[in-house]
């Protein structure tokens, strides 16, 4: 609680929460009730990164929690579409995640129902990794399909996104920046979050 004020004092847009499964990733976080608990701590945007299998059947409990979007991966969800439209008949938005190893192309027939576009720069399941700088092409390449097709939903990058990361996938085409190791590790906060406003 204390530190989610902190990043809301220190002008943070969005609250991205990280929900993992132990199967889809491999690591455990929190599910429903916590992002329930957090949500009458914050009016932040929550912006709810689901790394599960089977995203579809904990959906109606995120979005009752308080969830303002939810992104869940390509990898994870058999009917991609039916997810999606599942996300939005709760009126709030939906996200896709690719993880690196994922093509921008297979977004081709779904990228006109999406809110947001994430683009992983690390294998999802652990804070604190590295940037993986294949991001950066990617992110230019995914620009280029959603503009060939008029579209303009959000492109997100998360996974060790700092200043220098941060200008680079900005640069390439990004509007949404994640950081967690990087905000909560700093000593100065507002700073750290300041420093993402390209
Ligand atoms: O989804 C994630 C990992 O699966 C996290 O959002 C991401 O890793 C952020 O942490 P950091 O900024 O420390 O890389
Ligand atoms: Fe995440």
């Amino acid at each position: 609680g204390e530190d989610i004020n902190k990043v809301e004092k220190a002008g943070a847009d969005w609250l991205h929460i990280d929900i993992m499964d132990g199967h889809f990733v491999p690591n455990l976080t929190i599910g429903p009730q916590v992002v329930a608990d957090i949500r009458k701590r914050s009016r932040l945007f929550f912006d709810v990164h689901l790394m599960i299998e089977k995203p579809e059947t904990l959906i109606p409990s995120f979005v009752e929690a308080g969830a303002d979007l939810i992104t869940v991966h390509l990898e994870a969800c058999v009917h991609l579409h039916r997810v999606i439209s599942l996300i939005k008949g709760y009126g709030i938005k939906a996200g896709v995640a690719l993880n690196p190893a994922t093509p921008v192309y297979l977004l081709n027939d779904i990228a006109s129902e999406l809110d947001l576009v994430l683009v992983m720069s690390v294998n999802p399941g652990f804070g604190g990794q590295t940037f993986i700088s294949g991001a950066v092409e990617k992110i230019k390449e995914l620009k280029q399909l959603l503009d060939n097709k008029g579209l303009n939903p959000f492109i997100q990058v998360d996974g060790g996104i700092n200043e220098t990361t941060g200008r680079r996938v900005v640069e390439a085409g990004a509007n949404v920046l994640v950081a967690g190791s990087y905000i909560f590790g700093s000593s100065d906060i507002e700073k750290a979050v300041q420093s993402l406003k390209f």
